[in-house]
């Protein structure tokens, strides 16, 4: 709703009130419909501030009412009649005006806000536009060119940069409503013409055709598929080329396509999902709304190779002092030059103008005696995780908390080593550890919750999606992983190139194929792991069946021959050297194909890329849906913000457990099914239980499927 109320000097103050974030709903709506009408009507009143409750103006129109019909006033003609008032309005922003509650602002005559307020039109991160006249009046207060850049991102900007565009008239570091009551009393009586941004032109470059030509040609590259972008470029084009009221037209129907469209409803969910994942539980009781995790003022970081490197700058841009520990001499000397630089650019990035954060480099474990919190990174390796813990558990205090960076083994058996079990849990970053948003927190059975509410919100201090997710081989992201490379694999044995798997994948949206990523990874990461699992090396049969299962030694071949990927130049691609970045076809990998097949009797099919997402892709799914069944994630909306923020999903596809939503839980099943008839050596291609059990009730909605999931827990762990 909003309230009304007229303040002395005949000044009307709106004053929006839906908590938490003044989210436009239909109460709302309604509510200034009703006081602007009041404020027109009251003769007394000269002039109107329209304002948001509890230090915000508004987060934009109410997402979870797009899921509904739609009720209550339009958003658009409640804006155009604040326009036409013939009292001056103001807008006051303190917090945020997005989205909605940006266009709301634009249709008054003034924006006044404080310096701390973010503003922006974020729709497209939605899947939608903005619908309520923004992509109209925007380009006309701050022109074409920085209109598209602020719709075609999204992004938010700081007041300061909205007064330098234009946005802002005023910007205050006082109380911007008090600002905004004194500044319409001062411009009370004036002429408004010139304040209706509808009625402005469009200021535009010269040639306004090859602007919006390119911007078109870097938004279809930059959103690998995604609507949106392209619908908001188009309406912009209409703002520069059409009439205001045609403009409008246009905004309207390009919103009603992508409205109706599976990316926004994908779009949105991912949304809520973010923001699902912070509200993580233990099977005890405990969950981020009764348990108090401490806050951490001196880490430490084990192990400075890569990972190590960019947890170390993590930590430090959020203030904290960190020690950096390496044992290997050159390594330290190297990390101690590359980490400052690394921590100097990404504050720069961040546009924080010096880099927070003591980072004290060391050679000596014994210097993390003193410090809160340890998060280990050295090499994927239990025995010489055991033996840091072990060594850690000498060295620290029994209240210290003990954490690792493994990317999948058994937190559980480290936590064994240590004092305090309890007050042991994983936190598996993504590399760059510092750039990339996900973190999977790893609660081992013993982990106290107090150790988990530490992880989560020191997560969040360092700006991460974190996601609370249960200890079994490879967590959530890498476990299901698994099948999804395997089968990769097997598409190269039955005769695909690697070129065509990861076409196909590109095209679904992924930024890299499976092969292209691997190279850039580092191929000698995953046969580490075959090797260290008996899968692979001296002494193994080098047959295509081991551990009872079809399994592909091609990776390991491919290995053997000195190919590592991007950093020997050469892996399922070729590149200009060692560390190149450009991949290309590498006609040694077709001629190691073809040998391969002849020496495997295994003739080549043309396999289509529909095959090739089908079986890369519901492999992963359905890793998904075991995972759920055995509680290792608590929904599927953490395997989605998993897959979204640290595997490249497309966002636009929601991650893929929605993705299986949208295709058809019983369409998955069905085709499952059927590779799984054809592969039956491949148990990764048996469908999951849960799936069978969710078709079974009626293909529910995903936010539905906890209902099905909790029947099946045995041993939850989440
Ligand atoms: C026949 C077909 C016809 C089709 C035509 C249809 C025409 C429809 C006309 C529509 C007109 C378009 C209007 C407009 O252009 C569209 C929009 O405005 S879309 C919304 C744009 N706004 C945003 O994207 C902002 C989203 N919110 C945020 O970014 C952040 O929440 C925040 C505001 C920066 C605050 O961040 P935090 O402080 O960290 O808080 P949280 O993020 O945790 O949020 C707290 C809580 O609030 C919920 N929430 C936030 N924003 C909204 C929102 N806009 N609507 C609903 N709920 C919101 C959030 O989910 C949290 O709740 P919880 O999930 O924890 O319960």
């Amino acid at each position: 709703m909003a309230t009304y109320s007229r303040l002395p000097g005949s000044v009307a103050l709106i004053t929006l009130q839906n908590p938490p974030v003044n989210a436009l709903s239909a109460a709302v709506r309604q509510g200034i419909v009703d006081t602007v009408q009041r404020a027109l009507k009251d003769p007394k009143v000269t002039s109107v501030v329209i304002c948001g409750q509890n230090g915000r103006f508004c987060g934009g129109a109410d997402i979870r009412e797009f899921a509904g019909p739609m009720l209550g006033p339009p958003l658009v003609p409640m804006i155009h009649a604040i326009e036409a008032v013939d009292k001056p309005v103001v807008a006051a922003i303190e917090g945020v005006a997005l989205g909605g509650g940006l266009e709301l602002a634009l249709g008054c005559h003034y924006r006044i806000a404080h310096s701390k307020a973010l503003l922006g039109l974020p729709e497209v991160t939605l899947g939608l536009l903005p619908a309520a006249g923004g992509t109209q009046r925007l380009p006309r207060l701050i022109g074409l060119t920085a209109a598209l850049d602020l719709i075609t991102t999204g992004r938010h900007i700081s007041a300061a940069e909205a007064l330098k565009l234009g946005i802002l008239d005023q910007v205050t570091d006082s109380n911007a409503v008090d600002l905004a009551v004194d500044f319409v009393r001062s411009v009370a009586g004036q002429p408004l013409d010139s304040r209706r941004l509808s009625t402005l032109a469009c200021p535009c470059p010269p040639d306004v055709d090859s602007l919006l030509d390119k911007v078109m040609a870097q938004v279809r590259q930059r959103s690998r598929g995604a609507l949106a972008p392209v619908a908001c470029v188009q309406a912009l084009r209409a703002a520069a080329t059409l009439p205001y009221t045609q403009g409008m037209e246009k905004e309207r129907d390009l919103m009603a396509t992508l409205f109706n469209s599976g990316q926004a409803r994908a779009l949105q969910y991912a949304f809520f999902s973010q923001r699902v994942v912070g509200k993580w539980s233990l099977p005890s009781g405990a969950n981020w709304n009764n348990s108090t995790g401490r806050t951490i003022s001196k880490a430490a970081v084990i192990g400075l190779g890569t990972m190590g490197r960019g947890i170390v700058v993590a930590l430090a841009l959020t203030g904290m002092s960190v020690v950096a520990v390496e044992t290997q001499e050159k390594q330290l000397a190297e990390a101690s030059q590359a980490v400052p630089a690394m921590l100097q650019r990404e504050a720069g990035r961040r546009s924080l103008a010096t880099p927070p954060g003591v980072i004290t480099f060391s050679s000596n474990l014994q210097d993390v005696s003193e410090v809160e919190l340890v998060i280990e990174a050295v090499f994927e390796n239990m025995a010489l995780k055991l033996q840091v813990f072990r060594h850690l558990a000498s060295v620290c205090g029994p209240g210290t908390l003990l954490c690792s960076n493994t990317s999948g083994l058994d937190m559980d058996q480290l936590a064994a080593v240590t004092k305090s079990p309890a007050l042991v849990v994983g936190m598996h970053f993504f590399a760059p550890a510092h750039v990339m948003k996900l973190l999977e927190v790893v609660c081992g059975p013993r982990s106290s919750p107090e150790a988990v509410a530490t992880a989560m919100q020191l997560g969040k201090r360092m700006g991460k999606v974190s996601v609370a997710v249960g200890n079994c081989p490879g967590f959530v992201g890498n476990r299901m992983l698994k099948p999804y490379l395997e089968q990769a694999n097997f598409l190269l044995e039955e005769g695909a190139t690697p070129q065509q798997v990861d076409e196909a994948l590109e095209e679904f949206g992924f930024p890299m194929g499976v092969f292209r990523m691997s190279d850039l990874s580092g191929l000698d990461v995953g046969w580490r792991i075959r090797k260290e699992a008996g899968l692979t090396g001296p002494g193994v049969e080098p047959s295509r069946t081991r551990q009872g299962r079809r399994y592909s030694p091609l990776p390991d071949q491919v290995c053997e021959a000195g190919r590592l990927g991007q950093k020997t130049g050469r892996g399922w691609y070729q590149y200009d050297g060692p560390g190149g970045r450009v991949a290309r076809s590498d006609p040694w990998v077709h001629i190691f194909l073809e040998a391969y097949r002849a020496q495997h009797g295994l003739v080549a099919r043309s396999i289509a890329p529909e095959e090739i997402l089908e079986r890369c892709l519901y492999a992963l799914i359905n890793e998904g849906f075991n995972i759920l069944q055995e509680a290792m994630a608590a929904g599927p909306e953490h395997i989605d913000a998993i897959y979204v923020f640290g595997y490249g999903w497309p966002r636009h596809r929601g991650g893929p457990m929605f993705h299986a939503g949208q295709v058809g839980l019983g369409r998955v099943l069905e085709r499952l099914e059927h590779h799984h008839h054809n592969h039956p050596d491949v148990p990764h291609l048996e469908p999951s239980t849960l799936l069978r059990r969710l078709v079974a009730g009626g293909s529910p909605p995903v936010q539905k499927w906890r209902e099905f999931i909790n029947k099946d827990r045995v041993h939850s762990q989440l």
